[in-house]
Formats: structure tokens, sequence, C-alpha cells
């Protein structure tokens, strides 16, 4: 490598440690099906087909391998889905002719097929274009590779998955693979995941499930496990002996943006927390996992989610911003939060007495996600000018991927006196010319390549959801209420208040602002 010239392996051909050794014989080339059912809504134009796009431009996705299915109730031609989708693969500055022409090569690569998802007549169609196209590719029945991507309300889950293994699987086992991706919300509450599970258990075995969580394909979430465990920095430090508080935050400055009949069934409890927040709390608290196999890393998620104690109601602030009924698919009456601080626990040696303040919030003043680590005061201060803040490390997730560590120097000049400043790995400055891929894209080549380490696997899911339950009940039953606040203010006065007295201490004075190139 030269020196400030970062070098960029192609991933082709890149196995990632995590790869299982029982694996070994399930074929990553040959004949490549991926079907996209509910191919006429929003999460497929808008990530799913782009992500595979992405993935072809980049060369993961071969022509000669791969074909695309759009499945889904609606009536349309397969140009009307090309044409549905094709603004959102290309804009006004990526429009260069060597894009221009991949894009028309991945649209030729789509079809449409038409179909209800609980009809045999829909499933045997979609199987039988399948079939006429790994038979173009002289693929041997049973030897080629099936993924079915779930872009669909969970309510239809149990069905398609049914209709997909009586009528669309891979025909025999051969070396080829049939797997399904999943959506969040993967149920509402533990009852209903847990059934849910159950339904689509008894129709494929859990390494054919990937329940995709896309905070888990995030760059700075990915990093999370090689910060930790690769440098001897944080080893000694990563414990509650020097750690006061953790926030883990999300903070969105829009709406529910013509979702609102969609959210108001959830809330951001189950849209954001129990899912996205509570993956990276996982990747923060968890201990060292025996090796990179991802059955490793999953057990040691749900250790620490099974170690985590019971939400008390006076840690919790919950809010609705005002404004948000007025969507007229959501009632007037609504008592689901779009905003909600909630403190974890954890009761385990490392943990114990420090509290994780999972925050989350919608129509708020920005957008970010972060995790921020206080450390606890120095002991001794022996620099009377009263400027140390304490130390933070913070991990900007997004915007402006970053990670930085406050800490305190001295003021330079003449006299002795302190400031805050910062240790800054700015992605953008450092990594300048790499593309982080987006999270979708590599989830989606990760279960290509048959890699669950970045899924949430049975047993983690029942373990998160066994601990928001009792919580979002008492929501539902109108025993705890949501605080109005205003859109585009930082969510409730409230919430502050009880980050504060979780221990959380802002330095005054001091913000960050990302190095601009
Ligand atoms: N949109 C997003 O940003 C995100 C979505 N998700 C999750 O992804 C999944 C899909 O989301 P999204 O694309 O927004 O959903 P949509 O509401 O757009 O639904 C996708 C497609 O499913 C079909 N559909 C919709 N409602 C029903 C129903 N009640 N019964 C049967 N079919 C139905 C429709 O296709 P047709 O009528 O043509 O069959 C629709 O085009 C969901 O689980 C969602 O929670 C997760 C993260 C982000
Ligand atoms: O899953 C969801 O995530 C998005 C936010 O995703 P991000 O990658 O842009 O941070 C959120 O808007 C949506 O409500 C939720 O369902």
């Amino acid at each position: 490598m030269e020196s400030g010239c970062w070098h960029v392996e192609k991933r082709v051909g890149l196995k990632s440690d995590s790869f299982r050794k029982d694996n070994e014989n399930v074929l990553e080339t040959g004949c490549l099906s991926i079907v996209v059912l509910g191919a006429s809504g929003d999460l497929a134009k808008k990530k799913t087909f782009p992500a595979l796009f992405n993935l072809f431009r980049q060369g993961f996705l071969q022509p000669d391998e791969v074909h695309i299915f759009g499945y889904a109730r609606t009536k349309i031609s397969d140009d009307e889905l090309r044409n549905r989708i094709r603004g959102y693969l290309i804009n006004d500055k990526n429009a260069s002719p060597e894009h221009v022409e991949k894009l028309s090569k991945f649209l030729e690569l789509i079809k449409y097929v038409s179909g209800s998802y609980d009809s045999e007549e829909g499933f045997r169609l979609l199987d039988k274009e399948i079939s006429e196209h790994e038979l173009s590719k002289n693929s041997v029945e049973g030897t080629s590779r099936r993924l079915f991507y779930l872009a669909l309300p969970p309510s239809v889950y149990p069905s398609v998955c049914k209709m997909i293994r009586n009528f669309s699987m891979n025909k025999s086992d051969l070396g080829g693979w049939t797997r399904i991706v999943v959506e969040k919300p993967f149920g509402k509450d533990l009852e209903s995941a847990e059934q849910l599970s159950t339904q689509i258990g008894e129709l494929f075995e859990e390494p054919q499930i990937y329940r995709i969580d896309h905070y888990l394909g995030k760059e700075l979430v990915q990093n999370l496990l090689v910060l930790r465990f690769a440098n001897r920095f944080f080893l000694p430090l990563w414990n509650r002996d020097n750690i006061d508080n953790v926030q883990i935050v999300f903070r969105e400055d829009f709406g529910t943006d013509g979702r609102g009949g969609y959210f108001d069934e959830y809330g951001i409890i189950r849209d954001i927390i129990q899912n996205h927040l509570l993956q990276v709390f996982c990747l923060v608290a968890m201990e060292k996992p025996v090796s990179l196999k991802p059955e490793y890393i999953r057990d040691e998620k749900v250790k620490v989610l099974q170690s985590v104690l019971p939400i008390k109601d006076e840690e919790v602030v919950l809010g609705q911003y005002e404004g948000y009924t007025d969507d007229p698919t959501v009632p007037d009456q609504s008592n689901t939060p779009t905003f909600a601080t909630v403190v974890l626990r954890i009761h385990n040696e490392r943990w114990e007495g420090v509290p994780f303040v999972l925050k989350a919030g919608k129509a708020l003043n920005s957008r970010k996600a972060e995790i921020r680590v206080q450390f606890k005061d120095v002991p001794g201060d022996i620099f009377k000018c009263k400027k140390q803040g304490r130390n933070e490390f913070v991990i900007r997730l997004q915007p402006s991927e970053a990670m930085y560590m406050k800490l305190t120097v001295k003021q330079p000049g003449l006299e002795m006196s302190t400031a805050q400043s910062e240790l800054d790995l700015s992605y953008g400055q450092r990594y300048q010319g790499v593309t982080i891929p987006e999270a979708y894209e590599r989830l989606i080549l990760d279960t290509i390549r048959g890699d669950q380490q970045h899924f949430v696997r049975r047993d983690e899911l029942k373990a998160a959801w066994e601990i928001f339950t009792p919580l979002l009940h008492r929501i539902d039953d109108g025993k705890m209420k949501p605080l109005p606040y205003q859109p585009g203010s930082r969510g409730p006065a409230e919430a502050d208040k009880l980050l504060a007295k979780a221990g959380y201490v802002q330095t005054h004075g001091y913000i960050w602002i990302p190095p601009t190139l």
C-alpha cells in the first residue's frame, strides 16, 4: 500500500472468517434466482432493487448466473416494473454512460410474475418461470440457488412461506439451496413473534431463514466487534469500573411520512428500539465470542439480552409529536409513541450499575444515529479550572460516519489551562474515494454467501421481545401515555431529565463538527 493511498480489494472471492466450515459443500456459484416478493412496494423500490443493482454493478451478480423475479398481486408487465424502479437506480449525479449501460443490462434480468400470496397457481407459475430460467442456464435440477426476499407485510409471511415450501423451492439437494429473507417487524410482541417463528420454523430450517435488520449492515455497526476486540485500548476500559453510561441514539428529522398507518400499529419501540437499537446494544455490551463463527457471535448476543433486567416505568419517557394524528390513517386518539427513551440495565459482572440509554424519535431537530460511551470522572482532579468534561467515545453511525474520542488537552499557549478536544476518525476524510456500501447491499450479499453472522437468530429475537413485551403491553393498554412534543425539537424535556438522572453529564461549550474536505 502506498502511503496515504487506500487500496480496496474487490470482494469477489473474498471469504469472511465467519464462514461456517459446514458450509463448504454449499454452492456459491451457479444459477441464482432472486425473487423479490412484494415487488410493487415501497421497500422493494427504495432498498431491495437498488441494493441488487449495486451488487450487479460491482460484479457480485453475474449476468450469466443470475435472474431476478418480482412477484406481487398488482397486475403489471415486466416493463412496467422496470419503469417503476428505474428512477431509484439512477440520478443526475451518477448517470454516466457506463452506469446507463449497466442499468439497462440489469433491468433486462428482471421478470415480473403476478399472483396472490396464498394461491397455488401464482407460486406454480413463479416456479415455472424460475425453472425455465434455470434450464436456459443448463442448470441441473437441484443444483441451483433460490433466494426469496419477503418485502411484504409480516401478516402474509406464513402463507407465502407455505407456498414457497410447497411449490417454488429448489427441488432436491444437490448442493443447491433455498433461502428466505424476512423483514422486520417480526411479530408485535413475544407471543406473536414466537407464533410466527414456529409457523416459519415448521417450513424451513433455521440456516435457511435470514431475519434481516438493516442496522447490522451499516459500516460502523459492522466495525463494532473489530473495535472492541482487536484493540488493546478498549479491552481494559470497557466495563463498569471506567464507563459511567452509554447512549444509543436514533433521531429522524421527519415524521411518519406517508407510513402513518403502518407506524401507528407498531410505534417507535417496535419500529426502531426493539430491533435496530437493541442489535447495536448487543454488539456494544456482549462478551467476546469464541471466534467469528456466526453461531458464537449470536450466542453472546443472546446471553447479554438474557441478562437485561426488567424495564422500570420510571426509566421510560414516551413522546408523540404534535400533528402526528393529522395523518388520516392515524386514529385521532392514538396512544402510539413516536419518541421513546428507555434505560436498560444489565445484570452481569461487566455492566452492573451502568445505564444503557436507548433513545429514538421521529420528527426531531436532526437526523443522526450514534453510540455515545461516557467515561467516569478522573479521580483526584489537579486541574482546578473546572473545564474538564468527561471523556467520551462516540461512534457516529450516520450521517458522516465517524468515531471520535472527546478528551481534555492543554489549551495551546502560555497558560496552563485545559480545553476539550477530540481524536477524530472521520470516514469521509480518512477514506477518501472509498464508497461505503449500503446496508442492504451487504446483507443481501451475505444471504447469497450463506453467512448468517449479521442476521437475527430465533432465540435472539425471543430474548429481544422478552425485554420489551411487558412495557409494550402497558403502552398498548393505555397505562403509559406519550408526552406531546414540538416537531423539530429535541423531544420531550423529560427525556433529557431522565438522561441526567441516569448519570449523563453534558460537556458545555463543546461541540464536535464533522471535518470538511
Ligand atoms: N419501507 C421501508 O422503508 C421499510 C420497510 N420494512 C419492512 O419491509 C416490509 C415491506 O415494507 P413496504 O415495502 O414498506 O410495504 P408495502 O406496504 O409497500 O407492501 C409491499 C407490498 O406488499 C403488498 N401488500 C401490502 N399490503 C398487503 C396486505 N395487507 N396483504 C397482502 N399484501 C400486501 C403490496 O403488493 P401487491 O398489492 O402488489 O401484492 C405492496 O406493494 C415490511 O415488513 C416493512 O415493515 C423495513 C424497513 C424499512
Ligand atoms: O426500519 C426502519 O428504519 C428507517 C431508518 O433507517 P435508516 O437506515 O435511514 O436509519 C426508519 O425510517 C423506519 O421508520 C424504520 O421502519
